[in-house]
């Protein structure tokens, strides 16, 4: 049996890893030789925690001054326009100070809005929020101009692909979500040949215990989560501040009675009456856990819940930085995460996952009995339409 794309990872449960090992064919015969090619993604791993911490804290100050200001520019996007931008050229610039080799980012945002007449005031906000993060964390000596912010926004152009490495950012997903105060994530992901081979969600409004359908969002628990995984090497928790990460584990139900779930907030984003058909169908006694963002993503991968389930009105098409990061996180904490047609998320064809109706997301266990309610809710819909 071939080897080529075996791999296995050295780490200790209590550390996260370090690197890990590829093994390749020595040449292009049928010869049984290998040679072992060391493929660590740590330094990569590394810039990418600091990166999103440091994003995150920016996306706070925004989040607290806008929640702090009045009813009136509550409604005003203003606010969130400058985190999301804010986090984008912030990710974009560490990235590229901790990696500068062969630097591709394929993020949400750009600034093409920000280059019309009338939004100078805005990129000078831009601006000064991203330096202001950048002198705080004391590592970097330098000051952007806004024309570098500008330009740390446009590097997330690329389109990605099955060729090389790409970074995948969504500098706040969950936008709704952090205008009104709730969940938001800053998610960012690494593609190696087209594959997911590190993810990292920062959740600053995710409290650091359970919030399961039980005991939902304690006003007095404590919040702010760093979920990060690498390929073969589990996922870790640790809180924003820095402290010491945690290994997480999906959760070992196995019977759908005892199950929670997971969706959309926003019901624009994803058709609550087919989860809840589902659920139905599986049995599922505990009411739907509705929170925005990749959050859910992380909160499952610590066994908060046991379903994700995701299913967009008709043509709309899923972008992978809503996923990507949140895909892996899951996956490496030992859950499953497919389409409705079962086959696993495809980040190697660009900027859109072309999937099959919806994204579901559970367990090893339960995934054959979602796999078939789904189905069959999915044809009922259909039927009674
Ligand atoms: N009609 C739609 N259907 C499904 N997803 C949508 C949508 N409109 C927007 N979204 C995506 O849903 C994401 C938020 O997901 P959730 O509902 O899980 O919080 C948004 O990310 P952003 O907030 O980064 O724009 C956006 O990409
Ligand atoms: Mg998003
Ligand atoms: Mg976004
Ligand atoms: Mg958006």
């Amino acid at each position: 049996m071939s080897l080529n794309c075996l791999r296995f990872v050295s780490h200790s449960l209590k550390k996260p890893p370090s690197f890990h090992l590829s093994y390749l064919p020595s040449s292009s015969s049928s010869s049984s030789s290998t040679v072992i090619v060391a493929m660590s993604y740590s330094k990569e791993l590394a810039a990418a925690k600091k990166a999103a911490s440091l994003a995150a804290r920016l996306c706070q100050k925004v989040q607290k001054a806008l929640l702090q200001s009045d009813v009136q520019s509550k409604n005003d996007k203003s606010p969130v326009t400058v985190a999301d931008y804010g986090s984008q050229a912030l990710v974009s610039f560490v990235l590229q100070q901790e990696i500068p080799a062969d630097f591709s980012l394929v993020a949400e945002e750009d600034s093409k809005d920000l280059r019309k007449d009338g939004a100078q005031e805005t990129v000078e906000r831009i601006t000064k929020l991203v330096n202001d993060s950048i002198t705080s964390d004391g590592s970097y000596n330098v000051t952007l101009s806004t024309e570098d912010v500008l330009k740390a926004i446009d590097s997330g152009r690329s389109e990605g692909g099955s060729q090389g490495r790409h970074w995948v950012l969504d500098p706040i997903d969950g936008t709704k979500g952090f205008l009104r105060g709730d969940q938001y994530a800053i998610a960012l992901a690494l593609l190696d040949g087209g594959k997911v081979v590190l993810g990292v969600l920062a959740c600053p409004n995710l409290p650091l215990t359970s919030i399961s359908a039980a005991g939902q969002l304690s006003p007095d628990n404590e919040v702010g989560c760093l979920f990060f995984a690498e390929v073969g090497g589990g996922t870790y928790m640790q809180p924003l501040d820095g402290s010491s990460a945690v290994k997480v584990q999906v959760t070992a139900v196995e019977n759908p009675e005892e199950a929670s779930f997971f969706e959309s907030y926003e019901a624009a984003h994803s058709m609550h009456d087919l989860s809840s058909l589902i659920a139905q169908k599986l049995g599922v006694k505990a009411p739907p856990v509705r929170i925005d963002s990749q959050a859910k993503y992380g909160a499952l991968s610590r066994g908060d819940g046991a379903i994700y389930l995701r299913f967009p009105h008709k043509g709309y098409r899923e972008k992978i930085w809503d996923h990507a990061a949140g895909c892996i996180v899951v996956t490496e904490a030992g859950g499953v995460v497919t389409d409705a047609a079962g086959k696993p998320l495809d980040f190697s064809r660009g900027k859109y996952l072309d999937l099959d109706t919806g994204i579901i997301v559970t367990n090893q266990k339960l995934m054959p009995l979602l796999f078939n309610a789904v189905r069959e809710s999915i044809k009922e819909k259909a039927a009674s339409l």
